[in-house]
């Protein structure tokens, strides 16, 4: 645009078009570029509507992959067991080194440790979202990798850090928790996630549509959203990855007592950043760059006067004084 303008002025003084002329390529010059802009937005546009149809597509044909595979075992999931686990996200950078660790059916189990520790990293190879280089991880007994990822997802319930919402609506994004889902028991999960009163408010309700990832909602009504998808997909295994951080601390505090007794059912992994939450453990786990160094239930660990006694006296204000998320 800048070099015709150039062009066009070095012709117009030496009075080589006029001034009409002139006024009529840039105008025309100025069209182009609109539209080539557009164009660029349109595409970007495609681009993202056709990952999402691709992932659709991926997902349902796993569905033949699963059948093939282990069932829905509702609540009969039993241990989840890290055989000698060595994993990093690059070969020359190792964060686990033959880590062991069984988490027994139907046990709470908190993780904490400081930013950067492997808490997620923990959470996200149960679930295979990373291959690890060596070892195992057994869930009932049954290698992960043997195991077909729509079992995966049918068996996890996951609130991760950073929740993902498609842009469909509300309704279906929470529904997709559990496949024919009725707006009663949307409505319900929604509910119990404190989110039904800010759903109600939107001029269109259930039928919001939440945009690119989310991104007309706020974090906390994404957060709550998933949190909802969650509860209603109600699987044997949980796992919470700062599920109310997020959060505004009346909201956090009306949803925690809910969550604390909805994990008590499941086999549930629950990375905390409040101290309050892991009260509730049947067992905290202190993990320190990729190494589990403290082991035990939150008398034991103040007791051994080590990283968590450390994140325990720095309590004042009920979060982990520990964790640079917070
Ligand atoms: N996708 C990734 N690719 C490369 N490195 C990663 C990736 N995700 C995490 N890491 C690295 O792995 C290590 C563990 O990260 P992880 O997210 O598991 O820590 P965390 O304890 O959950 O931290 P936080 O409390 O900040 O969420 C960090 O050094 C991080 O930089």
């Amino acid at each position: 645009m800048g070099g015709i303008l150039c062009i066009l002025g070095y012709l117009s003084l030496k009075n080589a078009i006029t001034p009409g002329d002139f006024a009529l390529v840039f105008l025309i010059n100025y069209k182009i570029a609109e539209k080539l802009l557009e164009i660029s937005y349109k595409l970007v546009e495609f681009i993202q509507t056709f990952t999402i149809a691709s992932n659709a597509v991926e997902l349902v044909s796993k569905k033949e992959e699963a059948s093939s595979g282990y069932g829905v075992l509702e609540n009969k999931i039993g241990d989840i067991v890290f055989e000698n686990v060595t994993f990093g996200y690059e070969k020359t950078r190792t964060l686990f080194q033959n880590l062991s660790l069984t988490i027994k059916n139907k046990q709470n189990i908190g993780i904490v440790g400081y930013s950067g520790s492997g808490k997620s990293t923990l959470t996200n190879l149960i679930l295979r979202l990373y291959g690890i280089q060596n070892g195992k991880i057994l869930i009932n007994g049954n290698d992960i990798n043997d195991i077909s990822k729509e079992f995966l997802y049918q068996n996890i319930g996951l609130i991760p850090q950073e929740p993902t919402l498609f842009n469909r609506t509300i309704f279906e994004n929470i529904s997709y928790g559990l496949k024919d889902a009725s707006l009663a028991q949307v409505i319900e999960a929604a509910k119990q996630a404190e989110a039904h009163t800010f759903i109600s408010n939107l001029p269109n309700g259930y039928n919001t549509l939440v945009g690119e990832r989310g991104m007309k909602l706020s974090g906390g009504q994404r957060q709550r959203m998933v949190i909802a998808r969650t509860i209603l997909k109600n699987a044997p295994i949980l796992v919470m990855d700062e599920a109310t951080s997020s959060l505004d601390s009346i909201t956090e505090n009306a949803i925690r007592d809910f969550l604390v007794n909805f994990a008590k059912a499941k086999t549930s992994i629950i990375i905390a950043h409040r101290i309050s939450t892991l009260l509730n453990m049947d067992r905290i786990l202190v993990l320190d760059n990729g190494k589990i160094v403290e082991d035990g239930t939150h008398s034991e660990l103040v007791a051994q006067n080590g990283l968590y006694a450390k994140m325990w006296s720095a309590n004042s204000n009920g979060f982990l004084g520990i964790n640079s998320n917070i």
